[in-house]
């Protein structure tokens, strides 16, 4: 698969004609033995964009990711970024024999490693934990030293594999208020894989809807933020979205 990055992209926002873009995709296709996983996405996110990612369970939404971050040296097709990517998974991938802040500078280089450990840190609010192992951290605050150990990274590209899948609701909405307040504040892009129409409405400017192996819709999102169900537009539009994804109508949704 050809991949390039900004060192040999003369002008990726001209190629793409929708305006500044980190990441633009075309043709991928992926399969597993004889199974057709992606067969012909095309994708372009915007810089600052966040993009959900939605999709029926295994229509091939992680392995899109996969590709996206470099992962997949098996796929089909084109990936052309434009600037620094950090992922994260759903399961946080500590290492568990070095300490937080050493997780968070791992691969860093530069006499301010420290100071920038430190201020990624405090901005997910685990400041008091540098010193931490993480057996000794909740799943929640697991997961928000994986955010900071993205953010270090200075990251144009954000890519998130249903990063609080494993999380329950409260700490869930927590993260989700995080993840919109660090966008605010870093106005990097975002491509969110979920499988939660609400975490998408919640948080995206365009829901993609993978399906048969291709962007089978393409909604943006203009809601107004903070987003909220009692807000207008929501409902409709989570009605819309659940309908495609093929789920019947709940009589309070
Ligand atoms: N390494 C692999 N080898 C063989 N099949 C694979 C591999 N990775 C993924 N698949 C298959 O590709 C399909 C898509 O998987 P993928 O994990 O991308 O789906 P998904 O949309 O992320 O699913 P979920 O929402 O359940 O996480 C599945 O049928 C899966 O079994």
């Amino acid at each position: 698969m050809a991949t390039r990055t900004e060192s040999d992209v003369t002008d990726l926002d001209a190629a793409t004609g929708r305006g500044a873009a980190v990441v633009v995709a075309t043709g991928l296709r992926r399969t597993f033995g004889a199974a057709t996983v992606l067969n012909g996405v095309d994708l372009v996110v915007g810089r600052g964009e966040v993009v959900a990612l939605l999709g029926s369970s295994g229509s091939g939404k992680s392995t899109l990711l996969r590709i996206l971050a470099g992962l997949d040296a098996e796929a089909d097709g084109e990936v052309t970024t434009n600037g620094r990517v950090a992922v994260v998974f759903q399961e946080h991938r500590l290492m568990p024999w070095k300490r937080v802040a050493d997780n968070v500078a791992l691969g860093l280089r530069g006499a301010d490693v420290p100071e920038r450990t430190a201020a990624a840190l405090a901005e997910v609010g685990l400041a008091e934990r540098t010193r931490a192992w993480p057996a000794e951290l909740s799943g929640g605050q697991s997961q928000r030293v994986a955010v900071a150990r993205a953010l270090v990274r200075q990251p144009d590209l954000l890519l998130l594999d249903e990063p609080f899948g494993a999380l329950d609701a409260l700490t869930r909405l927590k993260m989700q208020a995080l993840l919109q307040r660090l966008r605010l504040e870093h106005g990097f892009a975002a491509l969110l894989v979920t499988h939660d129409v609400d975490e998408a409405l919640l948080l995206a400017d365009r829901i993609l809807i993978l399906d048969n192996g291709v962007i089978a819709q393409d909604v943006p999102v203009t809601l107004a933020h903070p987003r909220a169900h009692d807000r207008p537009g929501f409902s409709e539009l989570r009605r819309h979205l659940l309908a495609r994804l093929g789920v019947p109508a709940d009589p309070d949704g």
